[in-house]
C-alpha cells in the first residue's frame, strides 16, 4: 500500500494535492480508504486527465461546426439487412453463425458498469424487473438466452457446445452483481463460463481543472465510460482468457435492451461471411431526435456519430427516398473479433477521445460542508465503445427490425418511451406476435377471441398476455409443436413446464 508521502508527491506532479486537504481531520480509517482510491492514479494520466476535462471545457458547446460536412451516411455495400434479404440468404447468414457457435468461437460480452442514474434505481440496470408476469430481471433474460442458443447450435451440429458470457462491471455494479447470480444460482448456467470484471473508474473534475471531492475522504468518481472495455480488457486479462477458450467472435452489447439476442446467429454469420473485423447492429431510426447514435461516416471513415454530438439540423436530413439521411440508429450491439480487440487494447486505445459530459457533482466546499449544486458544476469523461469504429480494416453494418430487435429501458416509468412499461409492451407485444404465427389463438376471460393483429399497436398492451421463455424460443422459433391449431386463455406463460404439458406425446 502507498504511505500518504508518496501520494502527496504524485498528486502534487499532477497538480492535484487539494485532494489531501482534509488529511489531518481523517481518522485512520477514512485515511486509508481515500489513500487506496487515490495510490493507482498515475500521475502523469490525472494530470492529462484534468487538463483535457477543462479544455473541452472551454470549448463551446455543442457538436464541432464542420462536423455536418464531413458526414456521409455508410455505403450500401457496408449494410447488410435482415428485411431487404431473401430467405435463403438469411438462412445462410444463421447457419454459418451457428456453426461458429458450436465450434466454441462465439462469446458475448455485457456493457453493465453504468449506474442506471436515468432509470433512477440504486442497483445494477440487469437487476431490474420490469414487470413480466414471469418476474424475470433483464439479466435472466439473457442467461437464459445464452443457454437456448448453445441448445440450438448444439443440436444442429450433433455436439455440446459453450458461449462464454463476459460480463463488464464496474465499482457501482460488480458486488451486487456477482451477487446477485450467486443468489440465482448463475441461472443454471456454469459459473466458470460467467466472467466478471472491472472497468476502470476517473474522478469527475471541475471547469478549471480540479478533481471533485465527494466528501471529505472521498473523490467523486465515475466509471470511464462503455469504452473503457478496451482498457479493462487489458487489465483482467480477458483476451488471454479468450484465447484459451479457442473464442474468435464477441458480439458486444449493453444491458438495457429487453429483446437483444445474445450471440445473434444471424448476425455472426453475416460479419464472419462478409469478412469483417468489426460489426454494428442498427434499426432504422423512429425519428430525427431519438436518443441513439447514427452509424455513418466521418471523413470517409465509419464511425458513430452519438446522439448528443449531432445537430439538429443534421439529424432531420432527408435522403431522397424520404427516409432520414442519418437513419441507420445504434442499437449497441457489437461485432469484434479477438484479432480486432487485440490491436485494438495495445494500439489504439491511447488514441480513443474522451467525450465530455457536464454533470452536477456533489461535493465538499473548502469548510467540508457537502454541497448539492442546482447546477451543473463538473465535468465526467467518458470513452465510448464505439469510437474503435475507425480502426476497423473492414467494418460492416446489419440492419434488423426494431420490433424484434430493440427497446432499451432508460427511464423509469411514466416516461413514454424506453421505460419499464415499453419495454414490457415490447417483449410481450413479440410473443404474442409468435405465438399466433405459431398457430395459437387467443380468448380473453369470458372466452370471446381476442382479436389477432399482426403487429399490434406500439403504445398499448397486446390483446392478450402471452410470455414465452427463452428457454423455449430464442427468437421465436419451433414454437408450433405446443402451439398450432391451439387455443389460449390470457394470459399465457409458456415456460419449460407448461412446454412439457403442450407437447404432444411420443408417437
Ligand atoms: C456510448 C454508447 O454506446 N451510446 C449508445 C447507448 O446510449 P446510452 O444513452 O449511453 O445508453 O445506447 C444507445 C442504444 O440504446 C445507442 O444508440 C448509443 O449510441
Amino acid at each position: 500500500m502507498a504511505s500518504e508521502r508518496e501520494v502527496r508527491a504524485g498528486l502534487q506532479r499532477a497538480g492535484q494535492e487539494h485532494l489531501l486537504r482534509f488529511w489531518a481531520e481523517l481518522a485512520p480509517g477514512p485515511r486509508a480508504a481515500l489513500l487506496a482510491e487515490l495510490a493507482p492514479l498515475e500521475p502523469e494520466a490525472l494530470r492529462e486527465h484534468c487538463r483535457r476535462a477543462a479544455a473541452a471545457c472551454a470549448l463551446p458547446p455543442g457538436p464541432p461546426p464542420d462536423l455536418a460536412a464531413r458526414l456521409q451516411p455508410l455505403p450500401p455495400e457496408r449494410l447488410g439487412s435482415v428485411s431487404r434479404s431473401d430467405p435463403e440468404t438469411r438462412r445462410r447468414w444463421e447457419e454459418e453463425g451457428f456453426r461458429q457457435i458450436a465450434l466454441n468461437k462465439v462469446a458475448v460480452l455485457l456493457l453493465a458498469g453504468g449506474q442506471g442514474t436515468r432509470l433512477g434505481v440504486a442497483y445494477p440496470k440487469g437487476m431490474y424487473r420490469v414487470g413480466l408476469p414471469s418476474g424475470k430481471t433483464l439479466y435472466q433474460l439473457q442467461a437464459e438466452r445464452i443457454r437456448r442458443v448453445e441448445q440450438l447450435a448444439g443440436e444442429r451440429r450433433g455436439t455440446r457446445c459453450t458461449v462464454p458470457w463476459y460480463i463488464m462491471t464496474s465499482e457501482f455494479t460488480l458486488g451486487p452483481t456477482a451477487e446477485f447470480f450467486k443468489e440465482h444460482d448463475f441461472f443454471h448456467l456454469d459459473p466458470a463460463n460467467v466472467v466478471m470484471f472491472e472497468q476502470r473508474m476517473l474522478p469527475a473534475v471541475t471547469f478549471d481543472g480540479k478533481a471533485i471531492l465527494e466528501r471529505k475522504d472521498k473523490v467523486a468518481m465515475a466509471p470511464d465510460g462503455n469504452g473503457g472495455l478496451y482498457c479493462a480488457l487489458a487489465d483482467h486479462h480477458i483476451l488471454e482468457d479468450m484465447e484459451r477458450r479457442g473464442v474468435e467472435f464477441v458480439h458486444v452489447y449493453c444491458v438495457d435492451n429487453i429483446l437483444v439476442r445474445l450471440a445473434d446467429p444471424a448476425f455472426i454469420g453475416f460479419c464472419v461471411l462478409r469478412g469483417a473485423d468489426c460489426g454494428a447492429k442498427v434499426v432504422e431510426k423512429a425519428y430525427p431526435e431519438e436518443p441513439v447514435g447514427v452509424v455513418c461516416q466521418v471523413d470517409g471513415v465509419p464511425q458513430v456519430v452519438e446522439y448528443s454530438e449531432i445537430s439538429p439540423e443534421t439529424a432531420r436530413l432527408r435522403a431522397s427516398d424520404g427516409g432520414l439521411l442519418y437513419g441507420a440508429g445504434n442499437i449497441c450491439n457489437h461485432f469484434f473479433t479477438r484479432g480486432f480487440l487485440q490491436m485494438v487494447t495495445r494500439e489504439c486505445e491511447p488514441l480513443l477521445k474522451p467525450h465530455v459530459a457536464v454533470k452536477k457533482v456533489p461535493h465538499v466546499d473548502e469548510e467540508g460542508n457537502l454541497v448539492k449544486p442546482l447546477k451543473p458544476n463538473g465535468i465526467k469523461m467518458e470513452k465510448f465503445v464505439f469510437d474503435v469504429f475507425q480502426f476497423a480494416k473492414n467494418f460492416v453494418a446489419f440492419e434488423v427490425l426494431r420490433e424484434e430487435e430493440f427497446s432499451p429501458l432508460k427511464n423509469a416509468d411514466p416516461a413514454d418511451r424506453d421505460s419499464p412499461c415499453t419495454t414490457r409492451r415490447a417483449l410481450l407485444a413479440q410473443h404474442y406476435r409468435w405465438a399466433l404465427q405459431a398457430g395459437a389463438r387467443f380468448r380473453d376471460a369470458h372466452g370471446a377471441w381476442l382479436p389477432e393483429l399482426p403487429s399490434p399497436p406500439l403504445h398499448g398492451d397486446p390483446p392478450a398476455v402471452c410470455e414465452i421463455s427463452p428457454l423455449v424460443s430464442y427468437a421465436g422459433e419451433g414454437l408450433e409443436v405446443y402451439l398450432q391449431g391451439k387455443e389460449f386463455q390470457s394470459p399465457l406463460i409458456l415456460d419449460e413446464d407448461q412446454a412439457r404439458v403442450l407437447q404432444p406425446p411420443e408417437s
